[in-house]
């Protein structure tokens, strides 16, 4: 078993290894598909997640489509401190606390 948990905070492949700024991603040439060892989200080798090609479509459609309709902001006066990025310790990676988000449409509704 591999620790991809470690390899993908690994401060000498990733500025910013412990923040969540998804655009460290935008015009890396990392691949997502298990061939390279710095970056695994779905595994890699024979026992890799068959549902890469169903996943990749879905959760960009699905996330392209959060985004444009809605901005989405952290409730109360949390924005300040960002969210909580606790996690439990374990095999699966989970949050400590839920996410908890507000969704503010962008346009109004007839
Ligand atoms: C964004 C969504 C998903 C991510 C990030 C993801 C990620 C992963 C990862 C990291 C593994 C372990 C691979 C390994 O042990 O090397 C895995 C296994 C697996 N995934 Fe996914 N997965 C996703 C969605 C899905 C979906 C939608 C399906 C089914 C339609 C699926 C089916 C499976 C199955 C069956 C395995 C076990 C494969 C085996 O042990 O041989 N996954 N997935």
């Amino acid at each position: 078993m591999i620790n991809a948990w470690a390899i993908q905070r690994d401060p000498d492949i990733w500025s910013c290894a412990e923040e969540f700024i998804p655009e460290k991603f935008m015009g890396t040439k990392f691949d997502f598909k298990g061939l390279d060892f710095k970056y695994l989200p779905f595994g890699a080798g024979r026992r890799m997640c068959p549902g890469i090609s169903f996943d990749s479509a879905v959760v960009e459609l699905n996330l392209a489509n959060l985004l444009y309709w809605f901005d989405w902001q952290m409730p109360g006066s949390a924005d300040e401190k960002g969210p909580d990025m606790t996690g439990t310790f374990g095999i699966l990676g989970a949050r400590e606390l839920p996410l908890q988000l507000v969704a503010v449409p962008h346009f109004n509704q007839m």
